[in-house]
């Protein structure tokens, strides 16, 4: 048989063609000249995936040690860049704000959120949304009293919850969770919901899911045709019915509410606000992407950005307590001095709650709850630190490597507020320390966060004393990471203080 027609036999065709697939394959993923360094050669299909874990942390730590505080890896066929360490991070994200300041195409962000909304979107697009957004949650007191109240009534019947245990070991994940979202629910819909309604309990389920089902898919990103596979292996299906679900039973109806009702007027709460928004740029005719599609995204933003983080903190904070009895104590003893026990904490005692404040801090240092940020973007090719970083790169700021870089931190794994207390007693802010991001895409959040912390922990604290279950069982302080990085269940007991 001749050569060419050995070349004809099906086998033959087969194996040819996936070596000349695979050829385009490495090509494409081979790393071309430029860019920062990185692992050896990248699979054709897998990139690097094959050399990551779930967890990549302890993989990009030791690539850090490797290549330097900017290195690159293929996920799939796609180039991620992971900056380390705060000057590079700030770098990137501050000096270079005008190129490292978008979000990268993600095919789950395109099938969820329809590229619209703040949290995923680039451009003019996520400017005149995140202003908007931001405008609307200043006056309604982002940070200051009026927030604050909502927050401390919310919290009221958080202690109440935690008192209905008696003292028993609890998980309070759950119970954490909805009563944060009832303050993202209070400033975006003016209304809070009872813990054990049911609506409200499922459409938070469908949010928490859909978190994990992003946080554990995500490899989907990188290989979009996975989704045309039989079945629902990447729960993409159920993640959108998710999606649909809580728009319909929630945002739809709360918008329609707000538009039947609605008068001119200052911010009621956010949609009433937004709203008013709508109206002037219809009004004045601009092109605009404030809109009732951008509403409903935004609202999902700031339910799924505002509730998992916050809660997440809050779980850590009683991981921290339990493992150093002596830290709470002292905040206690802080809270019975400046507070007392015959009124609520207020935001107006914040100031003199330093050592409070200092703990607050040194939980999220240490919790990390949002160790790479959110992916960033490129809004063009650019030359950062002598490499080329073409335009579609995905740019992962490795947040982690300033909150915990033993250059700046000592014993960095140790749990002590006092590095946030300077030889005045007064709170110190040290420049790594950049829990919520920095830059122009650091979190909107961050007051608000803030303030839930204060409050939660100050009253919690002014009211109990948090202990492991009878048998001493301490909660690991080896968390989970998905999107946020999240303590593994564990039980508590929240004795109330004589
Ligand atoms: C302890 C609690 C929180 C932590 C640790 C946290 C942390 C972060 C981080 C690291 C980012 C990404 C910054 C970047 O892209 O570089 C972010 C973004 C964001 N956060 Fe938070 N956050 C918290 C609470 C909140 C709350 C309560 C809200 C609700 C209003 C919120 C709303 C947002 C939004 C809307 C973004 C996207 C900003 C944008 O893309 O422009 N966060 N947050």
């Amino acid at each position: 048989m001749s050569l060419f027609a050995v070349l004809l036999e099906p086998t033959s065709l087969l194996a040819v063609s996936v070596l000349v697939l695979s050829l385009l394959w490495w090509r494409s993923t081979r790393r071309p000249p430029g860019l920062p360094p990185g692992p050896g050669p990248a699979l054709p299909l897998l990139g690097h995936l094959h050399l990551l874990d779930k967890d990549p942390r302890p993989k990009f730590r030791e690539w850090r040690r490797q290549y330097g505080d900017v290195f690159s890896l293929y996920m799939g066929g796609q180039l991620v860049v992971v900056l380390n360490g705060y000057h590079v991070i700030k770098e990137a994200l501050v000096k270079n704000a005008d190129v490292f300041s978008d979000r990268p195409y993600s095919f789950l962000n395109d099938r969820i959120d329809e590229n619209k909304g703040l949290v995923g979107t680039s451009g003019t697009h996520w400017k005149e949304q995140r202003k908007v957004s931001l405008e609307i949650l200043r006056e309604m007191g982002l940070g200051k009293n009026v927030l604050a109240e909502k927050v401390q009534e919310e919290v009221t019947y958080y202690i109440k919850a935690l008192n209905s245990f008696e003292g028993r070991p609890a998980d309070v994940e759950e119970m954490t969770h909805k009563s944060v979202s009832n303050n993202i629910g209070s400033i975006v819909f003016g209304k809070r919901f009872e813990y054990d309604d049911p609506t409200f309990t499922h459409n938070l389920k469908c949010m928490d899911e859909n978190i994990k089902i992003i946080g554990a898919n995500a490899v989907i990103n990188f290989f979009p045709w996975l989704e045309y596979l039989p079945g629902d292996l990447f729960k993409l299906k159920l993640a959108l019915a998710n999606v649909a679900l809580v728009e319909n039973q929630l945002s739809h109806p709360q918008i329609k509410a707000h538009v039947d009702t609605y008068s001119d007027g200052d911010a009621k709460d956010f949609i009433h606000a937004y709203i008013r928004e709508i109206r002037k740029r219809e009004e004045s005719g601009q092109p605009t992407t404030i809109d009732e599609e951008n509403l409903v995204k935004v609202i999902g933003d700031l339910f799924n950005a505002g509730t998992e983080t916050t809660a997440t903190a809050i779980r850590w904070a009683l991981v921290f307590f339990l493992h150093n009895p002596d830290v709470q104590d002292k905040c206690y003893d802080e809270i019975q001095r400046v507070v007392g026990t015959e009124r609520a904490p207020s935001m107006r005692d914040k100031p003199e709650l330093t050592y409070l404040e200092a703990t607050i801090m040194e939980v999220l240092r240490r919790a990390n709850v949002v160790p790479f940020a959110l992916q960033h973007g490129l809004s063009r090719d650019v030359t950062f630190h002598g490499y080329t970083i073409p335009k579609d790169a995905v740019v992962l700021p490795f947040q982690e490597t300033a909150l915990s870089d033993p250059e700046m931190w000592e014993e960095p794994t140790a749990f002590r507020p006092e590095r946030f207390i300077g030889a005045d007693g007064k709170l110190l802010k040290p420049d790594p320390f950049i829990p919520f991001g920095i830059g122009r895409r650091v979190c909107l959040g961050e007051p608000l966060a803030r303030m839930e912390l204060f409050l939660y922990l100050a009253t919690m604290i002014q009211h109990f004393r948090f202990l492991p279950p009878e048998d001493g069982q301490l909660p690991s302080l080896e968390g989970i990471l998905a999107l946020t990085h999240s303590p593994k269940p564990f039980m508590v007991r929240a004795i109330p203080r004589e």
